[in-house]
């Protein structure tokens, strides 16, 4: 039951391989990772490092043969009965029909119990087990999508529509929110603008993001730590803490620092490469 005072996140020698025997894959061989609540955490590694994996036994949508998964102190399976974590997918999954108000506003109206179960999971505090529930239009409106509230998503563009999933996602009051990376489709431009908005939204209700990318910029932009993977088996190398002030706008591209962690990750991706290659 969550504890309080216990980390957001806590994977500790966690093993989760797909098959038998010598042709087994292990997606994750002895991994253990602590996320502080509220912080952004990065995960990024060679294709096939088990990130995706990962992200999924702590959603509660796989088990790790060894090892223990906690969020907040409770099982992934607890937290999400209680509507803890909030999943945003590679592409969004919105309802068709619906309108962008009513596709983020449906969620929220048929969650109404989740502030209940949090509260029925011993330890939270009665601010924790019910937070307000953010105004989705104000939230829209700050998204940049005040103009397509009473679109259908058909309407929007790629990025409106990953923009909408987000809002939705946050509205939800997640307290933990796991993206898989959410703009791998997405152009630079509007890539770089909706890692902006990400950031405000982050800023603004303070939800511990667990994020998967396959880019160096936009870990070292978002996050407080990196954790670079690598496979064969899946695991972690390095979790780089990123010491840049916030906010981070469009300045830090111009920053040396933030230059040197790039180069620092892609070092430490490089020798990933390299192991596996090896
Ligand atoms: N359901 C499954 N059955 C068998 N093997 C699987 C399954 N899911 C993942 N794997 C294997 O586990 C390993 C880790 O996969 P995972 O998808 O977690 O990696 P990833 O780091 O997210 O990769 P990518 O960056 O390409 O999305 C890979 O070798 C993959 O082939």
């Amino acid at each position: 039951m969550k504890v309080p005072g216990t980390p957001a996140l806590e994977l500790r020698s966690v093993r989760r391989a797909y098959g038998f025997g010598p042709s087994a894959t292990v997606a994750l061989d002895d991994v253990s990772l602590t996320v502080r609540p509220g912080s952004f955490v990065s995960l990024i590694g060679p294709s096939g490092c088990g990130k995706s994996t990962l992200l999924r036994l702590v959603a509660g949508l796989e088990q790790p043969d060894r090892g223990d998964v906690r969020v907040h102190g409770v099982t992934p399976a607890e937290a999400c009965a209680a509507k803890m974590i909030g999943l945003v997918p590679q592409t969004p999954a919105l309802l068709p029909w619906m309108s962008v108000l009513r596709n983020v506003t449906l969620p929220q109206k048929i969650n109404r119990g989740a502030a209940k179960r949090r509260g029925r999971i011993a330890g939270f505090t009665e601010r924790e087990s019910a937070p307000a529930a953010p105004d989705m239009r104000e939230l829209l409106v700050k998204a940049g999508l005040g103009e397509a509230l009473h679109k259908l998503p058909a309407q929007l563009s790629g990025g409106m529509r990953q923009r909408v999933a987000i809002v939705r996602a946050f509205g939800l009051r997640p307290d933990m929110l796991v993206m898989d990376e959410p703009f791998s489709a997405l152009d630079e431009f509007t890539r770089e603008s909706l890692q902006d908005q990400l950031l405000d939204l982050w800023d603004e209700l303070k939800t511990t993001v667990l994020f998967v990318t396959h880019s160096v910029s936009e870990a070292v932009r978002l996050s407080d730590t990196v954790v670079v993977m690598a496979p064969k088996p899946g695991r972690i190398v390095e979790s780089i803490e990123v010491d840049l002030p916030r906010p981070r706008g469009e300045r830090l591209f111009g920053e040396h620092r933030f230059h040197e962690y790039e180069d620092l990750i892609r070092d430490r991706l490089r020798r990933a490469w390299h192991s596996d290659a090896a």
